[in-house]
């Protein structure tokens, strides 16, 4: 399998500060949103949205971090790293990830939510949407739309994480 990277890290920033421009535009109550990062890179695109939300707005909005594992159905875990340490019952949340796929993650998250509380309203950014879609989920705010194959995979790099920023898709050498 050879890897090329199709996402460079000035691509990946602009991606990244369009969508938070994305949020603002569409949020007439920025004081009642909660980004909520899927770990793990949901959370370090979360944390650069809310970055950028205090440079552009000057405003600090809650981020909490949500763990989807005890939640799927594929893959049960008993262990929850969920951390939330605000009231979302109300709020209107921004769910942050960095790749949509099947949408299996993304349903697993919105179960992890409603548990916690009664958001008023749950949108969806990702970087990445991939296609493939397994459930009727679709994102609100997409830094870029990438067409793959199903056994191509994409692999985001984060420098919080895998010490640089970049986006990679894995595919079968012709
Ligand atoms: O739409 P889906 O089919 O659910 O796929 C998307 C999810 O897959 C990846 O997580 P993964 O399970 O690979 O774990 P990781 O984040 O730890 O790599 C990615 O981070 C998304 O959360
Ligand atoms: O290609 C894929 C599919 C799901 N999650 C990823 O990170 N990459």
């Amino acid at each position: 399998m050879a890897k090329k990277e199709i996402i460079d890290e000035i691509t990946m920033k602009r991606a990244i500060t369009r969508i938070t421009y994305e949020i603002i535009e569409r949020n007439k109550e920025l004081d009642k949103l909660v980004l909520i990062g899927i770990k793990t890179r949901g959370v370090y695109l979360a944390q650069r949205i809310q970055e950028r939300l205090t440079q552009l707005e000057n405003i600090d909005m809650p981020l909490g971090e949500l763990d989807t594992r005890p939640f799927r159905d594929d893959k049960k875990a008993t262990e929850d790293t969920t951390e939330i340490n605000v009231d979302i019952t109300g709020k209107d949340i921004v769910l942050v990830d960095d790749v949509l796929y099947t949408g299996r993650t993304i349903r697993a998250a919105i179960d992890g939510l409603v548990e916690r509380g009664r958001p008023a309203r749950v949108q969806l950014a990702v970087l990445v949407d991939r296609g493939h879609r397994e459930l009727p989920i679709r994102a609100d705010y997409v830094g870029k739309n990438i067409p793959t194959a199903q056994d191509e995979e994409i692999i985001v790099n984060m420098a919080e994480i895998d010490g640089v920023d970049s986006i990679l898709i894995k595919k079968d050498e012709a």
